[in-house]
Order: structure tokens, then C-alpha cells, then sequence
């Protein structure tokens, strides 16, 4: 999962032309993961699996594990269902990228309904950076015409914070904002 993410980083980085140098915050880089288990609800429009939000990671990458439809990505202000796929993992982009990209990639706001009949499993894996990394915008994206729009702080504070939140949308993201 590492080498995958670090690899999917790695170009979108050359695609952005930023500099190598600034890419070394993702090179062994902390990952946590977590198991979602969503029993089913015989009246799933009462309640909600998980809440919107984006993740605080660089990357997410989700494993649907059984066949049962649940994730949805909020585009245009509108829910879209994400179909599983056999064997397929789902890559999104979390809010330390739209960080240190200074917006140019936007992290992705989902959330998670259940099923009426059916229980529904799944695995994100998140891909952070290292841990004495600064989160905040690389260098190679603040130029005049497009000054910093996130602050700059220090992994392990940006961790604390998130797990002193809730789950709310991108709110943390609007947080980071100068
Ligand atoms: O269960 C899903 O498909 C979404 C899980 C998720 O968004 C998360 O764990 O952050
Ligand atoms: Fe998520």
C-alpha cells in the first residue's frame, strides 16, 4: 500500500511539476487504516454509516469488500453513488494534498449510507507523510499570483487536531485556510 501510494504521489507530483526535493514528506510516510462495518438498518434513510467528510490523509486508498453499494462522493453538491468493483480499490484524494498542493488537487468530500438488508464492509488505508514533515503548501505551488491559501504546521499537531474534531465535511480544511 505504501509503494502504491507513494507511487500514485509520485506522478501526480510530475504532473504538477513540483519539485522532487519538496516530495520527501511522502517517502516513508505514516499510514493508519481503518475497517468500516456497516450492519444493515431496515430503514437506511433514518440513519447515516458515516458522516461527510474528507479524510486528513494524502491519499486514501478503499477496499469495497463485498459487493454491497454504499460509498458516495459529493460532486456539483450532489451525492454520487461509487459502484464496487471485483477487486478494484478506490483512490481518493485526502486534504493533505489539497494542502500541499495549495488547492490545485481538491481532497474529496464522501460519506457512507447503509443498506437495508445487507451488511456492508470496507478498508481505507490512509497515506500521510512522514512524521517530523510540515503539512502545508510546497514552495513549488506559492507564487504571486497564487499566494499560500493553508497555513503550515507541523505533522503531528495537524494529526492531533484532526482526532480532536468531528467528522464535518472539509471543515478542518477551512481551518488550515490563512
Ligand atoms: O465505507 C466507505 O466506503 C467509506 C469509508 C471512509 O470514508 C473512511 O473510512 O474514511
Ligand atoms: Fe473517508
Amino acid at each position: 500500500m505504501k509503494r502504491l501510494s507513494m507511487t500514485i504521489v509520485e506522478y501526480m507530483g510530475k504532473a504538477l511539476k513540483m519539485d522532487e526535493k519538496e516530495m520527501i514528506i511522502f517517502e516513508d510516510g505514516r499510514q493508519s487504516i481503518r475497517i468500516n462495518y456497516y450492519p444493515p438498518c431496515p430503514q437506511p434513510e433514518k440513519v447515516i454509516g458515516l458522516t461527510p467528510h474528507s479524510d486528513a490523509s494524502g491519499l486514501t486508498i478503499l477496499l469495497q469488500l463485498n459487493d454491497v453499494q454504499g460509498l458516495q462522493v459529493r460532486k456539483d453538491g450532489m451525492w454520487v453513488p461509487v459502484k464496487p468493483l471485483p477487486n478494484a480499490f478506490i483512490v481518493n484524494i485526502g486534504d493533505i494534498l489539497e494542502i500541499v498542493t495549495n488547492g490545485i488537487y481538491r481532497s474529496i468530500e464522501h460519506r457512507a449510507i447503509v443498506n437495508s438488508a445487507k451488511e456492508r464492509l470496507s478498508i481505507a488505508t490512509f497515506c500521510t507523510i512522514r512524521h517530523n514533515g510540515k503539512v502545508g503548501p510546497a514552495p513549488s505551488f506559492i507564487t504571486e499570483e497564487t499566494p499560500a491559501q493553508f497555513k503550515t504546521i507541523g505533522f503531528e499537531e495537524y494529526v492531533r487536531n484532526v482526532f480532536l474534531r468531528k467528522l464535518d465535511g472539509k471543515s478542518y480544511l477551512d481551518a488550515m485556510r490563512t
